[in-house]
């Protein structure tokens, strides 16, 4: 197991691939961790560092008294890459993963030298929707908001498979504390206004039924980057990686070659 020492911050992390390969960073969606990339990293071509991490209040990293500001998720990300000594990344965001994308981008052309926005978009949901589920969590942990979030997260028929079970037990056991510390942070973010002055090779990924970043939203938000392009994945939700992960390696492997990454 890899764990980086930020200072104030413990930070799981795992690398796969080619250690000397150009490298793909890989930050994930509320409520998950670093496995919800497992069935892509498998597909994904050689001579490629792959790096992924658990965002603070998920997974096997720190989980710090909330609420955490968007700053502080993309300075983890920052600092993680800096101690790693990654440069010229692509770096792969899935919804609260996309919007640390942006803000990184932003910050720090040297760490991103392309990035995918992935079922994301510059402002997600509305601050009183945020609050609700802030004080549900609070209140009584995350299962009660657990058959909601499925929905937005998966199509019908992945609902009804046996691994589906295994991503609900994945989101119900992220501690109460980080997973309402990322909805804080979430609820205060709007990148509207920066992410238009990015420019940069920028690959957009929506799926067809997501609930969450609908198709529509994604391509909105891409249309803000100078240099993106947008692609659908159909039949699947707020996590195609994991519903149609073949269709999705295909997209970045193809993103990878052009942007001279594989
Ligand atoms: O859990 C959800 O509603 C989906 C989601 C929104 C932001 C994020 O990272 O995941």
């Amino acid at each position: 197991m890899k764990i980086a020492d930020l200072g104030d911050i413990h930070v799981h992390y795992r690398i796969d691939g080619d250690p000397e390969g150009h490298p793909v960073v890989f930050a994930n969606s509320l409520g998950t961790d670093l496995r919800l990339w497992d069935a892509v990293v498998a597909l994904m071509p050689p001579g490629v560092k792959l790096v992924r991490y658990d965002k603070r209040g998920h997974g096997l990293t720190d989980c710090p008294k909330g609420p955490y500001s968007m700053g502080t998720l993309i300075g983890d990300a920052e600092r993680l890459m800096d101690h790693l000594e990654l440069k010229d990344a692509v770096f792969v965001g899935l919804s609260i993963g996309g919007m640390i994308a942006q803000g990184l981008a932003m910050k720090r052309m040297d760490l991103v030298r392309a990035m995918v926005m992935s079922n994301t978009a510059a402002k997600i949901g509305t601050p009183d929707a945020w609050d609700q589920r802030i004080a549900t969590v609070r209140e009584q942990g995350i299962e009660p908001l657990a058959d909601g979030v499925m929905e937005k997260w998966f199509t019908q028929s992945y609902r009804e498979t046996t691994a589906f079970h295994g991503w609900r037990n994945m989101l119900i056991h992220q501690p109460p504390e980080g997973y309402a510390g990322c909805c804080a942070a979430i609820s205060h973010s709007d990148f509207m206004a920066s992410t238009a002055q990015l420019t940069l090779p920028t690959l957009a990924i929506a799926g067809s039924e997501d609930g969450s970043t609908p198709p529509d939203l994604v391509r909105e938000t891409a249309d803000l980057v100078q240099g993106s392009r947008f692609e659908l994945i159909r039949g699947a939700g707020h996590l195609p990686c994991v519903e149609k992960p073949v269709d999705y390696a295909g997209l970045l492997t193809g993103f990878l070659h052009e942007v001279g990454h594989a």
